[in-house]
C-alpha cells in the first residue's frame, strides 16, 4: 500500500478503535459474572475473538487464539478454572510466544494443562480443574513479573473463584505494571476485592456481579495519530473522541492534562510534548497541537538523547522511535525486553525497516537502545511489517514527510482495522496499487 501526503497541515476528528486491553478483560469478567453487559467493543479482530471464543468454548473442544496475546492468555486461566476439556491453540507466531509462567501457576493451583508441543508454549491441552472445594487459605503463588503482565492479569481475574482467593506474589523486575492496574481495577468494579501493596497482590474469594462496562478509546492507536501530528506540515490538529481526560487541564503545576485513563498508554500525552504535540480538552475531547515553539526546538535537537523508559507503556516504543528518527532527534530507549516475544521481535524489525532510512537503533549496553538518525532519507521505501499491526501503524505517519509503502497493510486489523479509512478521511492519499 502506498502512503503519501499532499500537503498542508492535518486536519479533522479520527476515530479511535475502543481499547482492547480493557475490552478483552471485561469480556472475561463479564463471562465470570454471568451476565451485564460491554458496550463499545471494537471491530479489531483481538476483540472480536475473545467476544466468540468465550461463546464457543462451552460447546466446542478446539479453540483458536490465533495471533492474540490477551486472548491465548488470558482464555487459559478462565479455561483452566471453569474445567473446560479440550486445546487451545494459535498461530505460528503465538507458538513461539511463552506461556510457562502462566501454564505452572494454575497446575499449582489445580489446573490439568499439557502441552501438545514445545515445553512452555501453546498449543495446549486442557484436562479439567481438581482444586479442593472447600480451602480457607488462599492459593499463594509466586509468578516472574519480567516477562508478560499478561499471565499476572490472567491469574488475577480467577483468582475470586478460587475456593481461598488467591495471593500473588511478583518476583523480579516487573513490567507492564499499568496492565496489571487496570485488571485490578476492572475486577474491583465488576465486584471483587483485589489489594496492591508492593509486589504482592491479594484477592478475595467471592463472586463477580453483573457490571454494565463502557469500553473506552484505545490509546494505543491514538499514538498513530500523535505522530501524524508530530510529523505534519506546521499547523496540525486533531480530535480524538473518547478518550479519558480529566477536565482540570491547567492545574498549576502541569502544563498538560492529567490522563484519568485505565490505559498506561495514556503517556503517550507527556512523551509527545518531546516532540511538539500539545493535548487540549476542547468539549471533553482531546485535542492535538502542533505547537510552533516546541517545534523549532526539534530543529536544533540537543546532541545528548532524549531517555524515554518503555518499561510500563511496550506498544508505544515503536511510535516513538519512528517519530524521533523522523525528526532528527536522538533517542535513548530502555525497557525494550518485552518487545522480543510480540506478534515479532519488535527491535529486530524495528533496526531494520529504521536503517532503510538512514537511522541506527543500536544496543550500546545491555538493555539501552540508542537511536540516531542525522541523515534520515524518505524517497518511497518499503517498509515490512512483520505480522505485527503495530509496525504498518508506526510507520505510516512517516507518509507526511513523503510517499512511502507499507507491506501487508491487513494486518492492522488486530486492533485498528479502520485504521486506513481514517487516515483517508483525513487527507493522506492511500493507494492499494504498487
Ligand atoms: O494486558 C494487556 O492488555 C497487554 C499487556 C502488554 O503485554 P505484556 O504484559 O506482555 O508486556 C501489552 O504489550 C499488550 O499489547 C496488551
Ligand atoms: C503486544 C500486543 O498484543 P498481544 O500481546 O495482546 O498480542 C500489542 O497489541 O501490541
Amino acid at each position: 500500500m502506498q502512503l503519501s501526503w499532499p500537503g498542508g497541515p492535518l486536519r479533522g476528528t479520527a476515530i479511535l478503535p475502543a481499547s482492547k486491553s480493557e475490552a478483552n478483560r471485561a469480556l472475561i469478567l463479564q463471562a465470570l459474572a454471568g451476565g451485564g453487559t460491554v458496550d463499545n467493543l471494537s471491530d479489531a479482530n483481538d476483540t472480536q475473538l475473545m467476544q466468540r471464543l468465550l461463546l464457543e468454548a462451552p460447546n466446542t473442544d478446539l479453540l483458536d487464539a490465533e495471533d492474540a496475546g490477551t486472548v491465548m492468555r488470558f482464555l487459559t486461566a478462565y479455561l483452566a478454572v471453569t474445567g473446560w476439556r479440550g486445546r487451545l491453540t494459535g498461530t505460528a507466531r503465538a507458538q513461539e510466544r511463552p506461556i510457562g509462567v502462566l501454564v505452572e501457576a494454575l497446575r499449582q493451583a489445580g489446573a490439568h494443562i499439557s502441552y501438545l508441543n514445545a515445553e512452555g508454549y501453546p498449543p495446549l491441552e486442557f484436562g479439567g480443574f481438581s482444586a479442593a472445594a472447600d480451602a480457607t487459605e488462599p492459593t499463594a503463588l509466586s509468578v516472574r513479573g519480567d516477562i508478560s503482565s499478561q499471565y499476572i492479569s490472567a491469574l488475577l481475574m480467577v483468582g475470586p473463584q478460587l475456593a481461598g482467593g488467591l495471593r500473588l506474589t511478583l518476583t523480579g523486575t516487573i513490567g507492564s505494571r499499568p496492565y496489571i492496574t487496570m485488571t485490578a481495577a476492572l475486577m474491583q468494579l465488576f465486584g471483587a476485592n483485589v489489594a496492591f501493596e508492593g509486589d504482592v497482590l491479594t484477592v478475595q474469594p467471592g463472586q463477580y456481579q453483573p457490571t454494565n462496562y463502557t469500553v473506552e478509546s484505545d490509546w494505543s492507536a491514538a499514538s498513530y495519530w500523535y505522530a501524524l501530528v508530530a510529523l505534519s506540515p506546521p499547523g496540525a490538529s486533531v480530535t480524538l473522541p473518547g478518550l479519558r481526560l480529566t477536565p482540570d487541564v491547567f492545574r498549576p503545576n502541569l502544563d498538560r492534562p492529567q490522563p484519568n485513563s485505565l490505559q498506561g498508554d495514556s503517556d503517550i500525552v507527556g512523551i509527545m510534548q518531546h516532540f511538539g504535540v500539545k493535548t487540549e480538552i476542547v468539549n471533553g475531547q482531546a485535542r492535538l497541537l502542533q505547537t510552533p515553539a516546541l517545534r523549532r526546538r526539534l530543529q536544533h535537537p540537543e546532541k545528548t538523547p532524549l531517555p524515554f523508559d518503555f518499561r510500563t507503556c511496550p506498544d508505544l516504543a515503536q511510535t516513538v522511535a519512528v517519530v524521533g528518527a523522523a525528526l532528527g532527534v536522538p533517542l535513548r530507549l530502555t525497557g525494550l525486553a518485552s518487545l522480543r516475544i510480540k506478534e515479532t521481535d519488535r527491535i529486530l524489525a524495528l533496526q531494520t525497516e529504521l536503517a532503510k532510512f538512514g537511522a541506527t537503533l543500536a544496543e550500546t549496553a545491555p538493555g539501552v537502545f540508542d537511536l540516531t538518525s542525522e541523515n534520515f532519507q524518505l524517497d518511497g521505501q518499503t517498509v515490512e511489517t512483520y505480522e505485527d499491526h503495530r509496525m504498518a501503524m508506526a510507520f505510516a505517519p512517516l507518509a507526511m514527510l513523503g510517499p512511502v509503502h507499507i507491506e501487508n497493510p491487513g494486518v492492522v486489523r488486530k486492533s485498528y482495522p479502520q485504521f486506513w479509512k481514517e487516515l483517508a478521511q483525513r487527507g493522506v492519499v492511500v493507494s492499494e496499487a504498487d
